[in-house]
């Protein structure tokens, strides 16, 4: 199925001086914007600037600390069934004794609900899943003896599975190959052809300017401890500016297009 945008295109995802965090302290803060439909934001900052939190927010898993947020035209927790998630890789547990085919089927327990049986349509998701991302011949191998690149595809597949609108992407292409690299921004570019909106946190600008339409540049507090806040949103050509990408990563070095650039902290603030 297609969410073929219509005109004017729908809100996906919309935040109001938006701030989240945990037990009532803010981490990431003055978040004001709107993503259209059918659109795929990078989700770019450095370390501790609160992109993982910011999903997780969009997830009704950490808290609305500060203004409002609608995500397909309800609240967090509302929206959870239109919603497909990947979280970052060390948050995993690839011990468990599940095949492949068995991850990926829990990813429809969230709109059916885990004691009714996935019938014969869900099965053929779980299978269109896995053939999405190259993987139905490992359907039924363990989870755990699956490479990394694999059990990331695995689990972009449970994402994938539900026919979500909206899909929340950590850092997904850390780790993978060029192969599954190039594999994984193909998926990107097609789910957002797709009409499917798409927020993908990655360290990785070239990544953005491959595969996405537009960017949210996240900066870290002004000290240590502080919440992370927004350097720049808006479309790719728009938003993604050597100055943005100063203000984002101070004290570090990043590359935009193909020159490395090497930002200095500010001292005031
Ligand atoms: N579950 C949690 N409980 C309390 N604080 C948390 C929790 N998760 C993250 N934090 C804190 O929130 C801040 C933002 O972290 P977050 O993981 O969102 O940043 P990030 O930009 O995703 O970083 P990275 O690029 O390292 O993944 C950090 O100071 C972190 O210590």
């Amino acid at each position: 199925m297609t969410f073929a945008a219509s005109d004017p295109r729908g809100i996906a995802l919309s935040m109001s001086d938006a701030a989240f965090g945990y037990a009532g302290e803010t981490r990431v803060r003055s978040l004001t914007l709107e993503v259209p439909e059918g659109a795929a934001v990078a989700l770019i900052g450095p370390n501790g600037s609160g992109k993982s939190t910011l999903l997780r927010g969009v997830l009704g898993l950490a808290e609305l600390t500060a203004g409002s947020i609608r995500v397909l035209g309800t609240s967090p927790d509302r929206a959870r069934r239109g919603v497909g998630s990947l979280p970052q890789a060390d948050t995993r547990d690839a011990s468990l004794p599940v095949t492949l085919r068995q991850v990926v089927t829990m990813g429809l327990y969230r709109s059916r609900g885990a004691l009714r049986p996935i019938g014969r349509a869900g099965r053929a998701a779980v299978d269109g899943s896995l053939d999405r991302v190259g993987l139905r011949e490992f359907a039924g191998r363990r989870f755990g003896e699956l490479s990394g690149g694999q059990q990331q595809r695995g689990i972009l597949a449970r994402a994938l599975v539900a026919n979500p609108r909206l899909l929340l992407l950590d850092e997904p292409f850390n780790g993978l190959d060029r192969e599954n690299r190039e594999a994984l921004l193909h998926l990107v570019r097609e789910l957002r052809d797709e009409g499917r909106t798409v927020l993908v946190s990655t360290h990785d600008l070239e990544i953005a300017q491959q595969a996405c339409t537009h960017v949210l540049l996240l900066a870290s507090g002004h000290r240590p401890g502080e919440p992370g806040h927004p350097a720049a949103f808006g479309p790719l050509d728009e938003a993604l500016t050597l100055d943005a990408v100063q203000h984002a990563f101070q004290d570090t070095t990043v590359e935009l297009d193909q020159h490395t650039v090497t930002t200095t902290r500010e001292t005031e603030v």
